[in-house]
Parts: C-alpha cells; structure tokens; sequence
C-alpha cells in the first residue's frame, strides 16, 4: 500500500530510479520527462520505504520556489512533516552553513549577505578609493571578473603578479575587495559557495560531521552545477557513493554564470558505480511541440544523445506571429491572453516568456490598460526594489552601525541636508584610518569638523538610528519593521512623491511589514543569530519568486533563463528575432549560440498544450530602432509544425472593439491596421494605429525605407495599395 502511493504513478524507468538500492544515479532525460518528479518520489521513497531519517536528506534545487515545491510535495506523499530535511539553493544551503560555523568559515557572526547591486556599488567605491579608471576597468566587468574567479575556486592568493597592466589591476581590485569584505563581514553570492566550500574542505571535523549527517544528496539541474558547486557536492559524497542527480545537457543555460556542462561527463567518471537512467516519455507537451523543440535541438552538436516521445496526440500547431513592432506583438499576445481568460480559462496558465528583462514592459503596459492582472518573476525582485532596499538599509544600520553601504544608501535619504562634500569628508577620514563612514562621521562630529547645518543633519541622524536600535530589543519583527518605516520619515518621503509611483511605493513599504510578519525561519540552531538578522539574509537570498502564492489568478511574465523547470499550458515565447534571441554577443561565438538554441529549447518545453511564437519587424531596444531578422531558430523548426498567424483576422478585430487600448481604427473607416498605404515621399509602409477624430485623425505607419512616423491625415496624401 504505501509502496503503491509512492511507485503507482510512475513509469518502469521511473520507477527503477526511485526504488534502486542506495547508490550513486544519474537520471538523464530530456525536458518534461519526470526528473524532478523522480527526484520526489525518491525522496519520499528513502523516508517511507528506507525508513531512513529526513535528517540524512541532502536536496538541492535551482530556486527557491521548486525547494518549498518539493518539500510540499515529499510532505504530501507521506502525510509527515519534513522540516528537519534540508532542501533548497545551493546558496541558501551555503548561507545556513556557514550561519551554523561562521567561526570555523572565520566570519564574524553577524556577518551579512549582500545581493550583486550591493557588491557593484561596494566595488566602485572600492575602484574610486583606489583611483581606477572605470572607463578602462569598467565596474561591471570588474565584478563578472571576480565572480568568474569565485565560481572557479581561485582565491586573490591563487593569482600570479602579471605584467600585463589590465589583469594586474583586476587581480589589485579582486585583493582589495576580499579585504574589504573580510573588514566589514560582508558577504557576496559567490563567496557564499567558495566560502561554503572550503569551511569544509579545511575542517576535518566538520567534513567527517556532514559526511556522516547526508548519507543521501539530491540534486536537481545538475547540468547547470558550476565548479565549486559540483566540488561541494564531491567533498559531501566523496567515498560514499550516494550522489543522485537528475539533469538534461539540453537544458544547460548558465554557462555564462560559469555553469559547467561538463560536470555531467565528470560525474561519470567520478562516481564510476553510478547507475545511469534514462527516462524517454514526455507528460508534458503535445506531440507538435515535442518535435518541433526536438527538430530545434538537434542543430546543436556534441549533445549526449537523448529521444523523447509522448503518448499525447500531435495537439495544436505552434502559432507564429509577425508584428509589425514590439507594441503590436504586446498587443497580439495581450489579446490572446483575453480571448483565453474570456473562454473561462486561468490567467496563470499563460506564461509570457522573454529574452530580456526590458522587454516585459511593453506587455505589462498593454495588460495593465486592459485590467489584466499578473506578476512579473525575476527582474526586479521585491526585495530589490528601491524603496525596499531603503528600509532594509535602516534595519542593517541600526543592526551594524559599521555597514557602509547602508549608511551610503540612507545618509541622505529621506533628504536630511546631508551635502556631498560633508559626505566626502566622511569617505576621506574613513579610507584614511580604515574605520567605517559610521565611526568616520561621529569622529569628524565630535572635532567640530562640520558646519552647523549639515552638524544638525548629522545629529538628527545619528538620534534616529540609536533609537531605532534601543527601541528593537523590545518589538516584534515585523514591528521593528513598522517602527523603522515610520520613523525614519519614508512613509512620508514617498506620499509627498506625486502619481501612482509614489503610492505604489507606499504599498511596497507596508508589504515588507507584511513579508516581514510572515517570515517563518524553520531552522535549528540558531542562537548567534537575531531574527532580524535572518530576516535581512532572507532579504538577500530570496529571489522574489515565494510570495507569489499568495497572489491573485494572474498571467506569468519571466525570462527564459527563470522558467527553468516550470511548466504552463500557454506559453507565448516573445521577440524572436536575430540579434535579440539570439542575443547579439552570441551571433559571433558557437559556443554561444548553442547555449541560446538550448534556451530556446527550455523555452518551447514549457508548454503543454499551447506554443505562441512572435517577432516584431521593427523594435526599439537600447533607444534605437531596429529592424532585426526574423531567429534562425525560426528556420530550425520544421515548417509543417508552424501555422503563421493573419493579422487582419486576428488582431485588428478584438482589438478595435476594445475601447481600454489606444488602438481604434480610426473614425473615416478608411484605414484599418495593417493595411498596406503608399506615401510620395516616404513610399510603402503599414499603418499601426489610427487616433484621433476629423481635422485632427492622425495615423502611424511603419515605412519601409523611412521607418516609423505618425502622419496628419488631412494632410498625408496616402494611397491605399
Ligand atoms: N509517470 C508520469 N505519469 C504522469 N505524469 C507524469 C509522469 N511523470 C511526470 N509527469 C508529469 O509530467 C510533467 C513534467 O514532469 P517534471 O517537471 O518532473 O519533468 P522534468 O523532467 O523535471 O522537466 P524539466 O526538464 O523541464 O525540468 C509534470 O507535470 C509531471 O507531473
Ligand atoms: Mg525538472
């Protein structure tokens, strides 16, 4: 019975994989095969079956939201709770390593996380102390550099002196920066692995503790697994042949975050008693999307060779639209989405899935103007919202008076009369005596340094962070929260913000109280640490995606790289276009290219029952406008598969009867969108939009040769073709 609640919803492949006998596995298989469901079900199966100890479950997953989903859904197949089980992101299971042993990681124990724009704004303060020229060692670069060293495992220490001026600076910065942050206990996202990783590998005891405590790890998107990760995952395993990893080759998409594909290969080699599975059933697609993603991949060379097939039938063609331009495939695919939610179908079954994350404003401009709602993953994080980053920077500071970058965000925010060269002076004494802007500022302060405006300023500030700290000893988190948002004045600095952008901000404040009274730590042994402070990690780490539960039915709009793993019924892949996606540092470079068709691929796999392809012949991207190609991932599907979507039937219908949009067909009647015009100086173009009544009816047209324009009609001689 309960073997049957565990195995009875699985194939025989699946069902070997998760009923093997304690060893190493590697589970490869394309896209939708049931990886990660295998993943669960074996899991359930260790605790249920093995009666081992949730204790000795190791889990590893790619966000944050598939670990809550599959302790869920380990919980939901045995009916136990499976708290003591330790599942989640490689980060956030190097942050809670290192919390519990941050003496043997030698960090001090109330060390902080900091998130990447943190650590771009730490390294240019950095570069400025040190006099770089940021325009020959741009700061973004600088960090991509020191990030890239991290994920490989190399210290500053590793390097060698170049006589080479530009790496030698790097390798200066890189130093200074590991300085800087040792200092003032600041701790970034690849440190948080390297970090992770040597804890153990440099502390016997510890290692032989971990060894002992995760007889069994699971990892899910092995392929995407970089080197320190994947050098983790062997100190954890070494000599104990309990590694079980699920993964696809196709699917690996981080090689420009240092992902290593590779790892795959090694893995065999590695772990030489390893069982290999291979799952080829596909329970996700319909048949049409399933060959036309397996046609798109095959174009990829040196793949390690996988099939998948489905007992679904062959469903709906791939749709394919051609837009004039990026408001017109926003229009396109926003009006779908009503025709979808009016049939009385869910609006989170469609997802909205992109290249880049400037273009998601275009369709939440058009889903906005009609009412739609819906909720953007990734991009802009809550947490990474300003005003959001604002209040935390109170609660770091009050926490840690020697935190500079928090003390740099709020100094002067509310507006305090806090000017640069006050700020300065602080930098100057600060750099000169290596203390913190806090101890900087109370020193200059107290010699008198300041003039008796921006003295006042400062001593307002320094009453309000100290009372703030004594007041928190006695609140509740989210009323520390509370407290920290009303006092320090950015509720009222934000009402007094004109539009919606004020309130909206506004909002945002009062849900961090929320978030904050939410917020649930369900770990053991935390004494070194306040909840706030873990609150603020959690801050740090968490990637937005969690609190979307809690929202209404709404459409789901996210870049390709973050739909990894998920699934939804409609899928519309938006702005396939050359130079977009593929993306225009990839056109030159196979490697490259192959990692953009792999994304291309996650991204046709999401879909289950609906595949929605657009490109827009004009866009705007970066300020300009373009006029791109059409993706050779387009030629790359076989064309049987696609069915090219007429416009005048299907856009310009439901969209002129929407009176929310700007789009109306204009009141003459003669011009309808779409149709083809020819102008005597600009010559041939399609008219976009038509606004406007009588004298003033004005039309937008898309030339040809003269691009975009809008026109009088009174004036315009057009000829209709
Ligand atoms: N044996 C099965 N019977 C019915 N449905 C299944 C079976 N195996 C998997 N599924 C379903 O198929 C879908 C895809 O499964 P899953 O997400 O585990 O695939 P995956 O291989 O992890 O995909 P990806 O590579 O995209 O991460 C899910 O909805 C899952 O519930
Ligand atoms: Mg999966």
């Amino acid at each position: 019975m309960e073997v049957a609640a565990i195995i009875d919803s699985l194939n025989d492949a699946q069902r070997e994989a998760v009923s093997a006998p304690s060893r190493s596995m590697l589970v490869l298989a394309g896209a939708g095969s049931g990886k990660t469901r295998v993943l669960v079900h074996r899991i359930a199966w260790l605790i249920k079956i093995e009666h081992i100890s949730p204790l000795n479950i190791l889990a590893v997953t790619f966000t944050n939201k598939a670990a809550k989903e599959m302790r869920g859904r380990v919980e939901d197949l045995l009916n136990i709770s499976a708290r003591s089980m330790w599942i989640g992101t490689f980060h956030g299971l190097a942050h809670r390593l290192l919390r519990q042993h941050n003496k043997e990681a030698k960090l001090p124990d109330t060390f902080q996380v900091i998130d990447s724009d943190d650590q771009l704004r730490l390294i240019k303060r950095l570069m400025k102390a040190m006099n770089v020229d940021d325009n020959r060692w741009p700061p973004k670069q600088v960090v991509w550099y020191i990030n890239a060293q991290k994920d490989e495992g190399i210290r500053a220490k590793h390097i060698q002196e170049s006589s080479d001026v530009y790496q030698q600076q790097l390798l200066l910065i890189y130093r200074g920066y590991e300085d800087l942050c040792a200092r003032s206990g600041l701790v970034d996202f690849a440190e948080l692995l390297l970090k992770a990783h040597e804890t153990l590998r440099d502390n016997a005891e510890l290692l032989e503790f971990y060894r002992a405590r995760f007889k069994y790890v699971h990892v899910d998107e092995f392929q995407d697994t970089n080197t320190v990760q994947y050098a983790w995952l062997r100190l954890l395993t070494e000599g104990q042949d309990n590694l079980f990893v699920v993964g696809d080759d196709d699917q690996s998409i981080y090689g420009w975050r240092g992902a290593k594909i590779e790892n795959m290969f090694n893995f065999q080699k590695h772990y030489p008693n390893h069982k290999l599975i291979r799952l080829e059933q596909n329970y996700r697609s319909t048949g049409n999307i399933l060959k036309a993603s397996n046609a798109l991949i095959a174009c990829n060379d040196g793949r390690m060779g996988k099939e998948l097939r489905t007992d679904d039938g062959d469903g709906d063609l791939i749709s394919l639209y051609s837009a004039f331009n990026e408001q017109d495939e926003a229009y396109f695919v926003v009006e779908r989405i009503r025709k979808w939610v009016a049939e009385g179908n869910l609006r989170s079954d469609v997802a909205i899935l992109y290249r880049s994350n400037a273009q998601s404003r275009q369709f939440e401009e058009k889903l906005m103007a009609t009412g739609t709602p819906y909720r953007v993953y990734g991009g802009l994080r809550f947490f990474d919202r300003m005003e959001i980053k604002n209040a935390l920077a109170y609660l770091f500071l009050m926490m840690h008076k020697d935190n500079d970058s928090a003390f740099e965000r709020i100094i002067n925010t509310p507006t305090r009369g806090v000017g640069t060269k006050t700020l300065d002076d602080i930098r100057r004494l600060a750099r000169e005596k290596q203390i913190s802007l806090w101890l900087a500022m109370l020193e200059l302060m107290k010699a008198g340094h300041f003039t008796p405006r921006a003295e006042n300023a400062l001593k307002g500030f320094v009453l309000l962070i100290n009372n703030l700290s004594k007041q928190s000893g006695e609140l509740e988190l989210y009323e520390q929260v509370k407290n920290v948002i009303e006092k320090s004045g950015l509720i009222e600095f934000h009402k007094k913000e004109k539009g919606d952008k004020g309130e909206a901000r506004v909002e945002n404040l009062e849900e961090l109280v929320n978030a904050a009274r939410q917020f649930d730590y369900d770990e053991d042994n935390e004494e070194n640490f306040s909840e706030l402070d873990l609150f603020l990690a959690h801050a740090a780490l968490e990637s937005g995606d969690a609190q979307a539960d809690d929202f209404e039915d709404c459409v789901q709009l996210m870049t390709l790289h973050s739909a990894k793993g998920l699934e939804f019924p409609i899928v519309f892949m938006v702005g396939l276009e050359e130079g977009l996606f593929p993306s225009r540092q990839s056109v030159d470079d196979i490697g490259r290219l192959e990692e953009e068709r792999r994304l291309c691929y996650v991204g046709m796999t999401r879909a289950m029952k609906m595949l929605y392809i657009s490109y827009a012949e004009s866009r705007r991207l970066y300020g300009k406008e373009n006029y791109p190609r059409p993706s050779r991932f387009l030629k790359e599907i076989p064309s049987e598969l696609l069915q090219e979507i007429r416009l005048r039937a299907n856009v310009s219908k439901p969209v002129a009867t929407n009176k929310q949009t700007k789009m109306t067909i204009g009141t003459s009647g003669r011009y309808q969108l779409g149709q083809r015009v020819r102008h005597v100086k600009f010559g041939e173009g399609v008219v976009l939009q038509v606004e406007g009544e009588g004298a003033q009816e004005r039309v937008q047209i898309n030339f040809a040769n003269a691009g975009m324009k809008w026109l009088m009609l009174s004036y315009a001689k057009l000829e209709i073709l």
